[in-house]
């Protein structure tokens, strides 16, 4: 992942080295210059290992803008620091004698685990490495993918930064980087469908990447609304105080549905206000800034703004385009930029409905086997796109119009049939739910009789996959966006 060799990187480093040298460091700043190795560039950030808690606190401090701007004029380029304390390069220091330097010899082995959940366990980016981390009474604790649940699609490296974006991924990418030290919390706001909770997967992701066995957790608020509801049922507060206090990240999605709900809002901020005590990152997204929140009281509000607040806007013309050019990429599509920049133009507020036009416009073009050209594409988006006067489209008119498409009841709909029929049509309801309303994936699911999001997720993932592949079902969902429409306009 990184784009230097490890010869290039010591050599990177040896040069940086002595270029802070010669502008004169104190001798003790040398020696830690000298413990610290460059493990690579991870895009514009570079990698550093130090053997100690206490070397990796003053390379973050004192020497951080030497050490930054001398690795700029090395690689011609801005660069961050994300700096990992390796126990393998302590265990290296110390078998070869060389005493960690200065007078805070006392904490060469950083001795609570919980102050420096961020250690490297000696692999380098790209290698195989233990998610193992260690718990303070000393037993393995996995910090797995599971327990993280991060979707594998939202990474940084999926993800497009424009003027309309660019400080909220900034300000991402920098906590990622220096977890509750850069801002804590980070809270970001803005209008649905433009890249909130794809940043907060982002930041789990990354930070995973840089510290193995960080303990992240990505969590939905009306998840952790059902889940706080159900430990208090099923008496396991304490697992359900574990689940939310013992990590490192806490990422919070979609705060906003926490409103009014009191009991679940105190349990919040206890949850909160422990991780930050004890300075642990907390990310949290919202459809409005922290003032306009209504539900919450004012030293939770409060709380939300000690970081730094970020907002998230439409993104403009260039890149949008952009976007859809990545997305195209990553699903392997071949479209021809006049089709791009055609969606790109019809489409501006919402980035889901952007994606929901590239799979049309491709899954038509591979049904009808004709080529993917501009004339096709605003045949489809003739199809798709709103006008004007379109009136906002709820889930319970998708439900209406989904049964009486199908000749079957609203209740077949919410049930637990698994008749092919029925759960064809549920899914096709899910995913028409996803595609024209703002709701998040446990809202929906919550509509569908109180199912887990991760149905609603599965249903949208397979729609979209067999759009293209099934021609009636490619003109069934057409139709029913057309008759969805036209009854949310009466
Ligand atoms: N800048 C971007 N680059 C690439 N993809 C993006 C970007 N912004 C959003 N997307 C994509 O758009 C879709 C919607 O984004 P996301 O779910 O993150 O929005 P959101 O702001 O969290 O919306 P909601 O408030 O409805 O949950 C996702 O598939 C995401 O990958």
């Amino acid at each position: 992942m990184t784009s230097q060799s490890p010869a290039e990187s010591a050599e990177v480093w040896q040069r940086v080295v002595s270029q802070l040298e010669s502008q004169g460091v104190t001798a003790r700043d040398r020696a830690f210059l000298r413990l610290t190795q460059l493990v690579g560039l991870l895009d514009t950030t570079a990698l550093l290992a130090v053997p100690y808690q206490h070397t990796k606190e003053t390379l973050e401090t004192t020497l951080r803008q030497p050490i930054v701007d001398a690795l700029a004029g090395e690689l011609g380029h801005d660069v961050r620091l994300a700096i990992t304390v390796d126990e393998d390069l302590r265990r290296q220091v110390e078998d070869e004698g060389d005493p960690a330097p200065g007078p805070a010899v006392t904490e060469q082995v950083p001795s609570d685990p919980d102050r420096t959940p961020y250690r490297s366990n000696g692999a380098g980016p790209g290698e195989p490495r233990s998610d193992g981390h260690r718990t303070p009474s000393g037993a393995v604790q996995t910090a797995s993918a599971e327990d993280a649940r991060l979707n594998p699609k939202y990474t940084f490296d999926t993800f497009v930064s424009g003027s309309s974006n660019r400080f909220a991924h900034a300000a991402s990418l920098a906590v990622a980087e220096s977890p509750a030290r850069a801002y804590n919390p980070l809270f970001i706001y803005g209008e649905s469908g433009l890249g909130k909770t794809h940043l907060l997967h982002a930041i789990g992701h990354y930070a995973r990447s840089l510290y193995p066995g960080v303990r992240v957790r990505y969590v939905n608020s009306e998840e952790f609304t059902n889940d706080f509801i159900n430990s208090i049922r099923d008496d396991k507060a304490g697992a359900f105080q574990r689940r939310y206090r013992n990590v490192d990240f806490l990422l919070v999605d979609d705060i906003q549905f926490l409103q009014g709900k009191e009991q679940t809002v105190e349990e919040f901020f206890h949850t909160f206000n422990t991780l930050h005590n004890s300075e642990k990152q907390v990310v949290i997204t919202s459809d409005q800034p922290p003032k306009r929140l209504s539900g919450f009281a004012e030293r939770m509000r409060s709380r939300f703004e000690w970081g730094l607040l970020t907002d998230v806007q439409p993104p403009d013309l260039e890149t949008r385009i952009a976007i859809l050019k990545k997305k195209a990429a990553q699903e392997g599509m071949q479209l021809p930029d006049e089709v791009l920049e055609l969606i790109g133009s019809k489409i501006s507020t919402n980035i889901r409905e952007l994606e929901g036009a590239l799979i049309r416009v491709t899954a038509f073009a591979s049904l009808s086997s004709t080529p993917p050209d501009a004339a096709l594409a605003s045949h489809v988006l003739k199809d798709i796109i709103p006008n004007s006067e379109s009136a906002a489209i709820t889930v319970p008119t998708i439900m209406a119009e989904v049964a009486d498409y199908f000749q079957i009841s609203n209740d077949d709909l919410c049930g637990t049939s698994r008749s092919r029929t029925l759960v064809n049509a549920r899914q096709i309801a899910m995913y028409l739910c996803r595609e024209l309303t703002d709701l998040s994936l446990p809202k929906i699911g919550q509509e569908f009789g109180g199912r887990d999001h991760t149905t609603v997720m599965h249903a949208e993932r397979k729609i979209r996959q067999l759009i293209g592949e099934r021609r009636a079902l490619y003109d069934q969902i057409t139709e029913l966006t057309g008759i969805i429409r036209k009854a949310s306009a009466r």
